[in-house]
């Protein structure tokens, strides 16, 4: 059924106000003909109105009879459900590729259709696009290849960056997600097949945060993998090289951000899914020189952050509380530290002291065990949460997860190592004797397989007073007697579409540490006090339009209170500072996109 019903009655009065004046305005098109219907920005498919067809030379290209969008939206929906009903009973594989195909068909053929059905349906459709889905789609690429998306940026183009920026189509680009394919979710290296990821990021920033689809641009930086089974794949697509490394590495980087900074200055540039010595790397070396961020380090952390805090209250205990947690984080990568720097951060905010004065309450596991000062080769990043053995009684170098929590029984365990299952039966049956009232487990791992464990294994053994959260989504778990067994989904989702349209907003020139923790704070402040109790940490993925319109107003306000802001188009400065809260948020949302026919006019 179509859906405008509900946005009406959403919360997103923003978008109610969209949707009682919208009249759609006419958008340019330099085509004529069958080029247009070849077209996923422009195509209608059915829908173009006869006076449409004569202005554009469509007439006798379609079917006579014109179909409205309402129609073809049914059409599609019906589709879609009825391959739902006839692949049941199939291996979830098969069924979960099967959607994707159908969902993929519409994208490279009508994109407003596309995103409308995406921004609708997005609780059902995000697990296809996005994660888990997208992890086998990335695994399966060279062979799923049939159109490309995006561009392609390799080893072997390495002189030629600055002049073929300009091959890409759009006059003007807001948004890029980059990756090189070196840490794919959990999977590992899946080297220029992990395209897919800037592609369902891309996706999610077009639902939540309305980016136009026409300013988007997912960026494969192919500079050879690791995986042998690649290299050895007679049918994979990007190098078949080893993965460059040290300045030779660098040096692609940085042409790729000086050829995407002299075409399009102010665009948001997202790295995303870069193994953990090029993410930090690259994020220091380019964070005060491009509006960029690193999704995984920096949108990570703060959606962890929500969940943290949002633990307290779950606990009925007051936020400054927080100060008092035990939190276990297993995984010393990436996402790990970027969590735990900035929870430490927000702890010594409360504390009202520094950094490290702050870290007692904090323990790092990774594939060697408990991280302590004595560890060799310490990696710098863990060096702030690496304990003194001295301090911590009876725990050694190395402790083995199950040691350290039978010591420290602590509120939270975490979970970031990408390993599937390692929150085993007697990891979380450990977490049942834990000292808090509410323990919480996140397992934030993606895909799912690689989900330290599984919504109904966490309730089953850590019992059912848990808090639970996981990166990939779960269906919730009946405990029996009418209770219900919430599960969150702790994903960057919740925040990288906020941040991005936030800072694009701003016009900053680059994305300061106040406005990431001005997206968390926002995003932990969402959840009302009713809604904790139960358990319910993040509000639910239906509503990520207006989290995102929030979120993004935070941003905007932070870079605003920074002194970052420079603003966008005829919106300056000046008018920024002086807009409320409310007149922000109001400003982001009249900024999204949304998709609707609009009428073409063809100009040479
Ligand atoms: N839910 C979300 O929003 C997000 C989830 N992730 C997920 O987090 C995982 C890790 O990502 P990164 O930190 O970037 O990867 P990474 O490769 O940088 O780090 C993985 C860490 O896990 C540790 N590890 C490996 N095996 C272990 C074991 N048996 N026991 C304890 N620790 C072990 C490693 O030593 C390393 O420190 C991935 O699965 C990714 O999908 C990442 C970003 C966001
Ligand atoms: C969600 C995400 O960014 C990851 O798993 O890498
Ligand atoms: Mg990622």
């Amino acid at each position: 059924m179509w859906k405008v019903v509900r946005f009406v009655e959403s919360k997103s009065w923003g978008w109610r106000r969209f949707m009682s004046t919208a009249i759609p305005g006419p958008c340019i098109v330099h085509k004529r003909g069958a080029d247009i219907l070849h077209d996923p920005w422009f195509n209608k498919d059915t829908g173009f109105p006869l006076t449409e067809r004569d202005r554009l030379g469509l007439r006798g290209l379609l079917p006579p009879r014109v179909i409205s969008f309402e129609q073809q939206y049914d059409r599609f929906m019906e589709s879609f459900r009825s391959l739902e009903k006839n692949t049941r009973g199939q291996p979830d594989s098969v069924v979960s590729l099967a959607k994707w195909r159908i969902l993929n068909r519409l994208h490279d053929r009508n994109e407003t259709l596309y995103y409308r059905v995406l921004i609708d349906n997005i609780k059902d459709f995000a697990p296809i696009i996005y994660t888990p889905t997208v992890g086998l789609v990335c695994q399966n690429y060279s062979g799923l290849f049939r159109r490309p998306r995006g561009m392609y940026f390799s080893a072997k183009d390495k002189g030629e960056m600055m002049s073929m920026i300009y091959n890409w189509p759009a006059e003007q680009v807001d948004m890029i997600v980059l990756t090189d394919g070196s840490r794919i979710l959990g999977l590992g290296d899946l080297g220029v097949q992990g395209i897919g990821i800037p592609i369902g990021k891309l996706d999610i920033y077009v639902a939540a945060a309305g980016i136009n689809p026409q300013r988007i641009l997912p960026v494969m930086l192919d500079v050879g993998t690791n995986n042998q089974r690649l290299l050895e794949d007679r049918l994979y697509l990007g190098l078949r090289q080893p993965r460059l490394e040290g300045e030779e590495y660098l040096s692609i980087v940085d042409e790729f951000m000086e050829a995407v900074h002299r075409r399009w200055p102010k665009a948001i540039v997202q790295f995303e899914d870069f193994q953990m010595k090029w993410a930090f790397e690259t994020l220091q070396r380019y964070r005060k020189r491009f509006c960029m961020f690193n999704d995984d380090i920096q949108g990570t952390a703060g959606v962890a952050l929500a969940g943290l805090l949002g633990t307290v209250r779950a606990q009925g205990r007051p936020l400054a509380d927080f100060l008092k947690q035990k939190i276990v984080v297993v995984g010393a990568g990436s996402a790990g530290l970027g969590v735990l720097t900035m929870a430490m951060q927000a702890a010594s905010r409360m504390a009202g002291v520094n950094g490290t004065a702050a870290n007692n309450q904090f323990y790092l596991i990774d594939k060697d065990g408990l991280v302590t000062k004595e560890r060799k080769n310490l990696d710098p990043a863990a060096a702030p949460f690496a304990k003194d053995p001295a301090g911590i009684d009876g725990l050694r170098e190395g402790a083995s997860l199950i040691e350290v929590l039978k010591k420290v029984k602590p509120d939270v365990l975490l979970g970031l190592s990408g390993v599937g299952g390692i929150f085993n039966e007697e990891v979380l049956k450990a977490m049942k004797e834990s000292t808090s009232n509410r323990p919480a487990i996140f397992a934030m791992s993606n895909p799912t397989k690689n989900a330290e464990c599984t919504a109904a294994d966490a309730f089953k053994y850590a019992g059912d007073n848990i808090v639970f959260a996981s990166g990939s989504p779960f269906e919730n778990v009946n405990l029996g007697n009418g209770k219900v067994g919430y599960v969150n989904q702790a994903n960057n989702m919740y925040l990288f579409p906020g941040i991005g349209l936030g800072a694009l907003l701003s016009g900053a020139r680059f994305i300061t540490d106040g406005m990431l923790q001005a997206a968390a704070e926002c995003l932990a402040s969402y959840i009302t006090d009713e809604d904790i109790q139960k358990g319910i940490l993040y509000p639910s993925t239906d509503s990520i339009r207006h989290i995102t319109a929030e979120v993004g107003a935070a941003v905007l306000r932070a870079a605003v209170a920074e002194d970052l802001a420079e603003g966008l188009g005829e919106v300056g400065p000046k008018e920024l500072v002086h807009m409320s809260k409310e007149e922000t948020v109001e400003y982001v949302t009249s900024n999204m996109w949304f998709p609707i026919y609009s009428p073409l006019v063809h100009e040479k």
